[in-house]
This record gives structure tokens, sequence and C-alpha cells, in this order.
């Protein structure tokens, strides 16, 4: 069947076609090629066109599409191990393998990022007995109701201010400040300081496309959740494992109270989890009385796959060098050739995660800069690119990521299309 064939009978059984909004290239020209299978870099639709697959399922695929380790981990344990709702070894192997690389003391596994954020904020609610939330406009922690203000990704794709649906009172305690901007941060403090019950930050937003944080912001966060007795929460569902292999908090060396993982930790299978210090994670029940479940949460076929991904990760430590050597090539090549074509652009990138802005501005470091960006000149230039073979995101508030597959001949090529567009 035709990739239109199936994308418009899909529209009538699901709503836009689509199970998660990014996917449906709203506002574009093009429709969404329909995925039929992937091998390492490339992805195929149902009409057997190859693409390069720099968007990989959002992050999660970072050794590449159906790594042959990675699967067959899989297929033996479903051979035997489906799901059970009781406790097992793959679990634990799991749980051990993410808190001693990324140094936590604890973890409970759920299934989505959406899952981890939202857990984690109840946690934090629970631990301190306040209610107040900090969240920064530009990021994104999942659907969640007390997230879905100034929130990135689809909301911003979108642009609109937030989702019908959500009854006011669930946002009444989400507090918004601007990303990179200590001051917001210190005003609300000192007003609200002491019925903070935590702030929650992507350190490297890559929701309003890629927006580092700078180091002066993140341990200022730091510094002001510990004087006000307010916990701080590492959203690391698409920098863990990505960006280092422990992550943003590698990176900027900052400890968080308490972190979330997804996307990597389940190798492509839906996964999610939240991790900390002790003291706080033993208030989940059963131990305490933060209550928080979940039938599917841990379920075997995922761990495997969790395990057999960052067991390889782990053991080639080198990936990380060779996908910064990859992705500073693809940076540095990119900015040649907008350049000499006289186009505005910024691109920040922080290991193999990057977005090419298109913008008059010189930095992008908050949302409203990324706000200012040329929504439709990025239209056209994701429209150029995937007609011809490399799948990027369709939004320019996504991020582009590489994986431990993608060859210099890959990016070459992606760089040939571009000079094309
Ligand atoms: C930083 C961040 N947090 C949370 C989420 C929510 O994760 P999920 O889509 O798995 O619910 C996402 C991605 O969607 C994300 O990028
Ligand atoms: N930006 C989102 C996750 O990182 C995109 C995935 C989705 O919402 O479907």
């Amino acid at each position: 069947m035709h990739n239109l064939d199936i994308f418009n009978e899909s529209k009538r059984y699901m709503p836009g076609g689509v199970n998660s909004p990014v996917r449906a290239f709203t506002g574009f020209n093009i429709n969404p090629p329909v995925i039929k299978s992937g091998k390492g870099a490339y992805i195929y639709d149902e009409e057997g066109k190859k693409y390069i697959d720099f968007v990989l399922a959002w992050g999660p695929m970072i050794l590449g599409h159906s790594d042959e380790e990675v699967v067959e981990e899989a297929i033996k344990t479903l051979r035997e191990a489906q799901a059970f709702g009781a406790p097992t070894y793959l679990e634990l192997e799991l749980a051990k393998l993410i808190c001693d690389t990324y140094g936590i003391d604890m973890i409970r596994m759920v299934n989505s990022g959406t899952e981890a954020t939202m857990s984690a904020i109840k946690l934090a609610r629970g631990y301190t007995n306040r209610d107040k939330v900090v969240k920064f406009s530009g990021c994104y922690h999942g659907h969640f109701d007390g997230f879905l203000v100034a929130a990135g990704s689809g909301v911003m794709t979108e642009n609109i201010p937030g989702s019908a649906g959500v009854p006011k009172d669930s946002i009444k305690n989400t507090i918004i400040a601007n990303y990179n901007d200590i001051d917001s941060v210190k005003e609300i403090f000192e007003k609200l300081g002491e019925d903070i019950a935590c702030v929650i930050v992507e350190p490297v937003a890559g929701n309003m496309g890629v927006v580092p944080a700078t180091r002066e912001f993140l341990e200022f966060l730091r510094e002001v959740t510990k004087k006000y007795g307010s916990l701080l929460i590492f959203d690391e569902v698409m920098t863990g494992f990505r960006v280092a292999l422990g992550g943003a908090k590698e990176v900027y060396g900052i400890e968080p109270d308490l972190v979330t993982f997804a996307k990597i930790i389940g190798g492509g299978l839906p996964c999610g989890a939240y991790g900390g210090k002790k003291e706080i994670m033993e208030m989940l029940s059963p131990i305490g009385p933060v209550y928080q479940a979940g039938t599917m949460s841990g379920n075997p076929v995922v761990m495997s796959m969790g395990v057999a991904t960052l067991r390889k990760l782990i053991n080639n430590k080198y990936y990380y060098e060779q996908l910064e050597l990859l992705s500073s090539y693809m940076q540095r090549e990119i900015e040649l050739i907008l350049n000499n074509r006289g186009i505005s652009f910024v691109i920040n990138r922080c290991a193999s995660m990057m977005t090419v802005f298109f913008t008059e501005d010189t930095t992008i470091k908050n949302y409203e800069d990324a706000k200012r960006c040329n929504v439709d000149f990025y239209r056209r230039y994701a429209e150029h690119m995937i007609t011809n073979g490399i799948y990027i995101s369709p939004s320019q508030f996504e991020a582009m990521f590489l994986s431990v597959k993608h060859t210099k001949e890959d990016i070459d090529r992606f760089l040939d299309v571009l000079r094309r567009f």
C-alpha cells in the first residue's frame, strides 16, 4: 500500500492519523512517510524508500535500529518471560546498571517519560509536604496536566498556550520561570520559596529545539533549591545516556535530588524511571506514604532491552567520542554551507543532540528566542530534506540525533542534500 493511502485511512481511525501529535507533519505540504522497518541508521517506508534517520524515535535509538545484540536479548527474554507483575532479576539488573552508572541510590521503573516526571513531582511533593512546582517555559516533561503550561515540543509546534481539558486547579501550583534566567527564578523563590516542593528542569533542553542550560544557571538552581529546602529534579528523559554515560549530571558536574529517565534506558520499548537519594525514594509505597504503581512497570522484555543497550554503551565508552567527532563534523559543515548561502541561523548542540535554528538572532538561549525563529523556513528545509531521504524532525522545536551506526558517509549525504536546498 502507498504511504498516502495508509495515512489517509489512519486519519479515519486515529485522530490526525497518529498516536502522538508531533508525528503528524502539521502545517507541512508533505505527508509523513509511513515507516515499515529500520536497521542501523536507516528507516524504510511502506513504499520501500530509504531514509537516513536523524529522529531516531525522538532519541532512544542511540545504537541504531534493531541492533542485533539488543534484539537477540529481547527475543530470548520473550520466549520465557512476557509479563508477571512480580519481581524479576532483570529489573534488578537494569536498576543496578542505571544507579551505578548515573550515581543515584535507588530507582523506580515506570512505562514512559510522562509517568516518570509526574511521579517524581508527586514524590517531591510528598517528601517536602509542599505543593508548588517550578518549571521553565519551553521545557517539556510529558503530557501530565501540571506540565502543560508554556510547554515545548508539540505544544510549542502547534503554538498553543496549553491544553484544553486541563482544569485550572491542576495548574495553579505550577509556576513558570524563564530558562537560563537566574533573576526570574530568584524572584519566584523570594516570594514563594517556602512553598516550593521542587524545580524540574531539562538540563539540556531538547523540546524547544536544543538549548543547553548555562553552568551558572544550573548551579544557581542547585543553590537556591538547597537554601529553601526544595528538591531539584533533572529531567534526563532525553539526555540520560545520550549526552554522556552519566547524562547531563556528568556534563555539568551538578547533582540533582531526583532524576527522570526514559527513551534510551528502554532500548526502544516503552519505559521510564525516576530515582535519587535513598531518603527520598523510601517515601514511596510500600515503604512510605507516596503511592505510585504500574501493572506493566519493570516488564521483563523492556528490562532486557534496557540492560542490553546500557551494557553495550558501558562496554564501548568510545561510542561517546565517536558520536562527538561525527556530530561536531556535521555541525561545522552545516555552518559552512549555510554561511556560504547567506542564510541566518544558529546551531545549538550538546554531544549528539543538535538543532539548526533559522533566526536573525545570534543566540538561542530560551523559549522566547526559540519562538522568534522562522518556522516557515524550517518547514521548507525539512520538507526538502525528508523528500530527499533525510529524515529530520518536522518541527523547528525538536532535536536532531545521531546514533553509533551513523557514518561519515551518512553525514556527507545529509550535507549534499542540504547543499541542494
Ligand atoms: C525531556 C522529556 N521529558 C519527558 C518526556 C515525556 O516522555 P514520553 O513521551 O515518553 O511520555 C519527553 C518526551 O516526550 C522529554 O523529551
Ligand atoms: N519531543 C517529544 C519527545 O521528546 C517528541 C515525542 C512525542 O511527543 O511524540
